[in-house]
């Protein structure tokens, strides 16, 4: 049987979707359609709940270079901070739950009107379901929303393939680079962290996986930023999924 671990945890960006889908269709979506979103759907009790956290970063982000703040009320001067304060968020490509939360509200409407149609690379599908019928259990992990990440596998570019995750994990877990965001998601799902491989195109999150006892391997991916050669010795890198289903047995290589 391929691989020691019994459960497989997956980025999403760069990992089992392009970066050019994430940056060049849906953070556009956003931009684009951000003002209308507003004032249609500013009284919603899911917008508000939105504000409610972005507001409450913006008291975290308060001391940022270039912060963008958000005026109280609800008049036209609030409504427009809000959408700079977003647009400024997005230009950093700032994981905050608070814009993500948003961002996975807004393209929802984008994914049920067949505007988007969320991308994965060819090998995911095939390679995750022959890991399932191996027994593996296939999580993801990302900064986008968990409704994000459902929605993008729902309305996938084939079609709707939720079924074969058994659960999103979002940055209520905690960052992406911490430890301590592994150890919880092992927790929530009752396993041990050695028991959970975590694939990723970035290496502070595979370093972080693998300080939490999890192994990890990195995913090169055309289109991807190139990995620092150095950090990522320390780590198995593989080109496409495909590769998973030939290792016999993963000797962790940062050990
Ligand atoms: C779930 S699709 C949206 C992806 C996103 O917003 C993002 O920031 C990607 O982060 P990831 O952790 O999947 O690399
Ligand atoms: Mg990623």
């Amino acid at each position: 049987m391929p691989l020691n671990e019994n459960v497989i945890l997956l980025d999403i960006e760069g990992t089992i979707t392009s970066i050019s889908f994430v940056k060049d269709t849906l953070f556009p979506y956003v931009s684009t359609v951000l003002e209308d979103y507003i004032e249609k759907h500013w009284n919603d009790e899911s917008f508000q709940q939105d504000l409610e956290l972005l507001r409450a970063q913006a008291v975290i982000d308060s001391n940022v270079e270039g912060f963008v703040p958000i005026s109280s009320g609800n008049d036209n001067n609030a409504k427009k901070s809000v959408i700079n304060n977003v647009l400024w968020q997005m230009k950093y490509d700032k994981k905050t739950t608070a814009l993500k939360q948003l961002q996975g509200h807004i393209w929802k409407d984008g994914y049920e009107s067949g505007l988007l149609k969320g991308h994965l690379y060819e090998d995911v599908l095939p390679v995750l379901n022959k890991l399932t019928d191996l027994g593996k259990k296939i999580y993801t992990y990302s900064s986008g929303s968990t409704e994000a990440q459902e929605y993008l596998f729902q309305y996938s570019m084939y079609g709707d393939v939720s079924s074969i995750f058994l659960k999103y994990f979002d940055t209520k877990m905690g960052p992406k680079g911490s430890e301590t965001s592994y150890i919880n998601i092992a927790n929530e799902i009752n396993v041990n962290c050695s028991d959970i491989l975590f694939l990723t195109d970035v290496v502070a999150e595979a370093e972080a996986a693998v300080k939490a006892g999890c192994n990890s391997i990195l995913l090169a991916r055309p289109g991807n930023a190139p990995l620092d050669s150095e950090k990522s010795s320390k780590f198995r890198i593989i080109k496409t999924l495909d590769e998973l289903l030939k290792i016999e047995y993963v000797v962790p290589k940062y050990i």
